[in-house]
C-alpha cells in the first residue's frame, strides 16, 4: 500500500473537512489500534455518529462543568496538593510526568466510572494498567511506522514491542479500555510539556502569576491552598496562550492516519491514488515557519492574545492538536478548562525547579510524552 506524509495545513484541511468522505481512517488504523475495539476512535459512519451522539449528550449536560469542577477540585485537594506537599517538605525530586498521568487516570475514572482508583497518593502505588498503557502507545506506534508484514511476523513469533503489547492487553479490561483511553494521557502528557515550558522560560511563570494576582481577586486568608475554578480560569488569557503554545509544540497526539477511498489531488498539488495511506503531522504544522513565522520554535503565550487582549482565534487546520473537521475532539473545552484549573493552582501555590542534568525529550510513542518522565524539585510558595 502506498503511502504519503504531509504536514501543509490547505492539504489537512482538505482531508479532515472538505473531502472528509474520502478519508476515513480505514482497514490499517483499525488493525494498529485493534485494541480500541468498536469504540468511538475506530468506529466509522453510523456506529462513529452513534458514539459522538452519546458523548455529545454527556458533555453537554447542564451540570457537566458542574460536576467536573468538584471532580477536578476534590482531586487537586486531597490528591495532588498533598502528595506535592510532602516532596516538597522532603526536599526530594519526583517525576512529575507520573504524577499527571495518574492526576488524569483517576479523573477520568471517577469522571466516566465512578470509582476513584486512588493512584495519586503520596506512596506512587505500583498501577499495572499505567505500565500496560505506555507499552501499548509505544507498539503502536512501530505499527505505524514499520511495514506490516513486520510487526505481524513481531506478533506472531512473540518479540519485540508486539510482545508487550500482547501482554499489556491482558491488564486491561476491554470495555473499559476505550472509555478512558481518550482522555487519559493526553491531559497527563500536555500538562508534562506545559510545565517544562515554563520550567525553562522563568519570564512566562512571571507573567502567569502576575495575570492570577491582577485578574482575580485573591481573598483566601486562613486557607492552607489556593484553587482556581472554572469561572477563574475563564479569565486567565495569558495562562490559555501558555496552554496553547505548549499544544502547538508538544501535540500529544503527534500523528493522524487517514485511507483514500477515490484518487484526489491535494490542494498543494500531489496526486494521491486510491487506497493510500496518509499520514498528517501535527507535530510538524506546529514547527513550521511558513505558518508561526521565524520565531515558530520560540515558546510565546503571547502570540495568543489578540490586540484586544482576548484569545487569538488560529484555524484547526494550523493548529490540528484536538484535530481537525467532523472528527474534532469532544473533550476540547472540558481539557483546556481542567488544565487551566490545574495548572494554574500549581504555578501559584508551588515553585517548580527542573532537576540539573535530567533529559527531557519526546518518546517514540503514540502519545508525544516526556520519555524518561519530567524530574522536579517543589517548593511551597508563601502566599496565603
Ligand atoms: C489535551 C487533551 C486532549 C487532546 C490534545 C485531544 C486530542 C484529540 C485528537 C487529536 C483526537 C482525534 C483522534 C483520532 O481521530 O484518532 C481526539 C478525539 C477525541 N477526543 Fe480528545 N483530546 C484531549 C482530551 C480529551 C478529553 C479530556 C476527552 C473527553 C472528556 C476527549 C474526548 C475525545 C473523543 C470522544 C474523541 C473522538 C472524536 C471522534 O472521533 O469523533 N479528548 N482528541
Amino acid at each position: 500500500m502506498d503511502m504519503m506524509v504531509t504536514s501543509d495545513p490547505a492539504n489537512i484541511n482538505h482531508i479532515l473537512t472538505k473531502n472528509f468522505s474520502n478519508y476515513p481512517k480505514g482497514p490499517e488504523f483499525r488493525k494498529i489500534f485493534e485494541i480500541l475495539g468498536d469504540g468511538i476512535i475506530n468506529a466509522e459512519s453510523e456506529l462513529w455518529e452513534f458514539h459522538r451522539r452519546a458523548f455529545m449528550v454527556f458533555m453537554n449536560h447542564v451540570k457537566y462543568y458542574d460536576l467536573l469542577e468538584t471532580l477536578v477540585w476534590e482531586k487537586v485537594e486531597n490528591g495532588l496538593f498533598p502528595v506535592l506537599d510532602y516532596f516538597s517538605e522532603h526536599g526530594t525530586d519526583v517525576d512529575l510526568q507520573d504524577i499527571f498521568q495518574r492526576l488524569a487516570f483517576d479523573n477520568i475514572c471517577k469522571l466516566v466510572l465512578d470509582y476513584d482508583p486512588s493512584s495519586l497518593c503520596i506512596d506512587l502505588p505500583y498501577i499495572p494498567s499505567e505500565k500496560a498503557f505506555n507499552d501499548t502507545m509505544d507498539a503502536m506506534f512501530y505499527r505505524y511506522v514499520l511495514p506490516e508484514r513486520i510487526w505481524k511476523l513481531q506478533k506472531w513469533l512473540g518479540i519485540g514491542k508486539e510482545k508487550k503489547l500482547t501482554e499489556a492487553w491482558k491488564a486491561f479490561d476491554e470495555f473499559i479500555y476505550p472509555l478512558i483511553d481518550q482522555p487519559l494521557k493526553k491531559d497527563g502528557t500536555c500538562l508534562t510539556w506545559l510545565f517544562w515550558l515554563i520550567a525553562t522560560n522563568p519570564l512566562v511563570e512571571v507573567k502567569i502569576r502576575e495575570e492570577i494576582k491582577t485578574i482575580l481577586h485573591l481573598d483566601e486568608a486562613g486557607k492552607k491552598w489556593r484553587f482556581f475554578n472554572v469561572k477563574e480560569s475563564h479569565k486567565l488569557v495569558y495562562l490559555h496562550g501558555a496552554l496553547c503554545e505548549s499544544l502547538r509544540l508538544f501535540p500529544p497526539i503527534a500523528l493522524q492516519q487517514k485511507t483514500s477511498i477515490h484518487s484526489d489531488i491535494l490542494p498543494s498539488g500531489h496526486y494521491v491514488d486510491e487506497n493510500t495511506r496518509v499520514i498528517l503531522s501535527f507535530y510538524s504544522v506546529g514547527r513550521m515557519e511558513t505558518v508561526w513565522g521565524k520565531d515558530c520554535l520560540e515558546f510565546k503565550p503571547e502570540r495568543w492574545i489578540s490586540e484586544h487582549g482576548g484569545i487569538k482565534h488560529v484555524p484547526s487546520y494550523k493548529f490540528p492538536a484536538f484535530n481537525v473537521g467532523p472528527r474534532t475532539c469532544l473533550g476540547k473545552n472540558t481539557s483546556i478548562i481542567q488544565l487551566k484549573m490545574i495548572a494554574a493552582s500549581i504555578i501559584y501555590n508551588y515553585d517548580v525547579q527542573l532537576l540539573k542534568g535530567h533529559p527531557v525529550l519526546p518518546r517514540d510513542s503514540v502519545i508525544l510524552q516526556a520519555k524518561h518522565g519530567l524530574r522536579v524539585r517543589l517548593s511551597r510558595r508563601n502566599v496565603v
